[in-house]
């Protein structure tokens, strides 16, 4: 009777035959990246489990569980360690004991955590997956939020692996907290009567021979120690082990609950929407720049749009687009960044050993020109003052226009654009394409420079300027395409190159608004002189790789003699490739490292503008851009030479001379 009913409470069928639930979640994401963004609780790019400062917060269940794992609507037993390798059949199997201690006092294990969580009464947030083939009913979204959860036990098991090995196995006890009705109860389902506590009778606890510890009766094929560290662990009254795969639940385990001596929510699941648009810059402020759980149907939404926050949801309607207040660019700055009318003081650094600095004025400008051992083409940093910022649609009238939101003729559709390849996760920044389109690390399209606001338009021609009279008329092909930036605070432009091909040689920015760090080094290939993977990079080495001088001439050496081989013997040629690697060092080092230190860090202020010349610069470069501040825009032009587009990407408008 006692495994008929085990049966009964822990039968669940197939996902696609699971019954509805009776509610729906109140907190849901359709991804991962707009359910970190928007609740507190659960912020982990990948895993399961959100951990931080010796605590745990959220659980994440989804896809196969383990072969011993339950849930109801109050109780949820189930494994979290990670240390799992599939095999060739596509099975998912332990491959490895899960960790009981973490590999220092600072860095605490999951498991110490969970433990910390209990000792404190401190509940997590479950929140359950649509492909948990354990749940108790259909799960309506990708992720669910089930509610708070009181971590009540953790104890170790036996579980067979990969090779045919049993390895130890860490198992959770949840139980819901409070008394409110479960939103995922199915439709239909078995409901707990009197009847089933009767039969399943008091559960009963034994202790441990060997290490003392007590123990629940959780199975039904007998007792066993459930200690990690026990030489009893998973032995049957301390003799056999038990089965490693599927065993009957003691019902009495399943039915019995521990209440704690307060059951109140620390705080709804459902966070409030943000109280925004009252003052200067609340909507530009980094907590503002966090999803919302959108307050009619409950779907996370990242903030995908400068104006605002839109619920993706198809049924829903909901949006708020906050008021803006401009800011100026005073209250973006230190005062001593854009009160001078003469040459600004610079705050840039560089590498001296491997880097050469020039310095010019030009119409009240000083401008900071690097170039690089090696490499053909210069980083130039043009900086304003306050009296060329204040001209006549200079930039602090341009700042403004960007901030005219609500003038139509100032509109400018910024939103976060999608990363390429990356299945629809949004780049932290927003951005907009004008004229011809530019294929860079995000998709989107591209709106004619008619359409754009003047301050657009007006960039353009500035930056035009620059490049024919500050790097020259020569090189100087007009600017046809310009990607604009609107960065918030704590927005970031990661590592990248603009070294697409089918673009022009020359690059050119306009910073408004708040000040940014750029930071330039070289790529990792050509700083360790192999890929990741361990083949010889193919492009000439340049000073400054790691290793000094001496890496860098047995590394020109090395790649003089294989371009030999290049033509006149392939087979030996690609040989080579693998083994002057390990020959010189690089091999061993590949993963130590990156990539290159700084070469140059410049601060980027209002009005300042950056020209990078040359394919080199992108190929053996990359740069990233912190913004500083809480509002700054970086509108940058490039050639996008025609002939290496495909028809079908080609504008369907034609895309007019500066
Ligand atoms: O934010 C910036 O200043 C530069 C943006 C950038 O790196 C790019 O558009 O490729």
């Amino acid at each position: 009777e006692l495994v008929a009913l085990s049966r009964k409470l822990t039968a669940r069928l197939p996902i696609t035959e699971k019954a509805g639930p009776i509610g729906r979640p109140s907190v849901w994401a359709d991804g991962r990246q707009a359910l970190c963004e928007t609740v507190p609780y659960f912020k982990t790019p990948q895993g399961g489990c959100h951990q931080n400062d010796g605590h745990v917060y959220a659980f994440y269940f989804d896809s196969v569980g383990h072969c011993r794992e339950y849930m109801d609507t109050d109780v949820i037993i189930a494994r979290s360690g990670g240390g799992m390798e599939m095999d060739k059949d596509r099975n998912l199997l332990q491959s490895r004991d899960h960790e009981y201690q973490g590999k220092s006092k600072q860095s605490k294990s999951q498991v110490e955590a969970v433990l910390n969580n209990i000792r404190h009464e401190n509940p997590i947030v479950i929140i359950c997956g649509d492909r948990n083939e354990g749940a108790i009913c259909r799960m309506p979204h990708k992720f669910c939020v089930l509610g708070w959860y009181k971590p009540i036990a953790v104890w170790t098991e036996k579980t067979l692996g990969k090779g045919g090995r049993a390895f130890r196995t860490i198992k959770y006890r949840f139980e819901r907290l409070g008394s409110k009705d479960a939103w995922f109860a199915p439709k239909e389902g078995v409901s707990l009567t009197g009847e089933y506590y009767q039969l399943a009778g008091p559960l009963t606890y034994a202790s441990c021979a060997r290490c003392r510890k007590q123990h629940p009766q959780m199975y039904l094929e007998g007792w066993m120690c459930l200690t990690y560290d026990c030489e009893s662990l998973w032995k049957v009254d301390g003799k056999r082990d038990a089965a490693y795969g599927r065993l009957e639940y003691n019902p009495a385990y399943l039915l019995q609950r521990t209440p704690w001596s307060d059951e109140q929510e620390p705080y709804d699941v459902r966070v409030p929407i943000p109280d925004v648009g009252n003052y200067i810059g609340d909507n530009l402020s980094y907590i503002n720049t966090r999803g919302i759980c959108c307050p009619k149907c409950g779907k996370c939404n990242s903030r995908r749009y400068f104006k605002g926050w839109k619920c993706e949801n198809r049924e829903c309607d909901w949006e708020r687009f906050p008021k803006h207040f401009p800011v100026r660019p005073a209250q973006l700055h230190s005062p001593w960044d854009t009160f001078g009318d003469g040459p600004s003081l610079g705050r840039n650094t560089f590498d001296e050993a491997n880097v050469k600095l020039a310095i010019e004025h030009y119409h009240g400008m000083k401008i900071y020109r690097y170039t690089f051992n090696g490499v053909e083409g210069s980083l130039t940093h043009i900086t304003s003052n306050a009296r060329l910022n204040a001209a006549a649609n200079g930039p602090n009238d341009m700042l403004a226009a960007l901030q005219q939101q609500d003038d139509p003729e100032l509109e400018l559709p910024l939103e976060r654009r999608i990363f390429a390849g990356t299945g629809g996760d949004f780049m932290s920044s927003y951005s907009i394409n004008y004229g011809m389109p530019y294929k860079f690390i995000a998709s989107g399209s591209s709106l004619p420079f008619e359409k754009a606001p003047w301050p657009v338009r007006s960039a353009r021609a500035d930056l035009n300027w620059a490049s024919q009279n500050i790097l020259g008329q020569e090189g100087h092909i007009d600017f046809n395409e310009q990607l604009i930036f609107a960065y918030l605070e704590k927005q970031k432009l990661e590592y990248h190159d603009d070294g697409e091909k089918g673009l022009g040689p020359r690059i050119a920015t306009l910073s408004l608004g708040a000040s940014a760090r750029m930071h330039l080094r070289m790529k990792h290939k050509h700083f360790v002189g192999c890929s990741k993977t361990g083949i010889f990079t193919s492009d000439k080495p340049i000073p400054g790789c790691k290793g000094g001088d001496a890496a860098y001439h047995q590394r020109l050496e090395a790649w003089h003699a294989l371009e030999q081989l290049r033509e006149s013997d392939r087979a030996q040629y690609i040989r080579r490739q693998k083994e002057i690697p390990h020959e010189l060092g690089m091999y061993q080092d590949r993963n130590k490292v990156r990539a290159g230190g700084d070469l140059v860090v410049l601060t980027l202020n209002h009005g300042d503008m950056v020209l990078m010349e040359g394919r080199q610069i992108q190929q053996y470069f990359e740069h990233k851009v912190q913004s500083e501040g809480y509002l700054r825009f970086a509108l940058t032009c490039r050639t996008v030479l025609g002939d290496h587009l495909k028809p079908d990407e080609m504008p369907a408008f034609e895309v007019s001379p500066d």
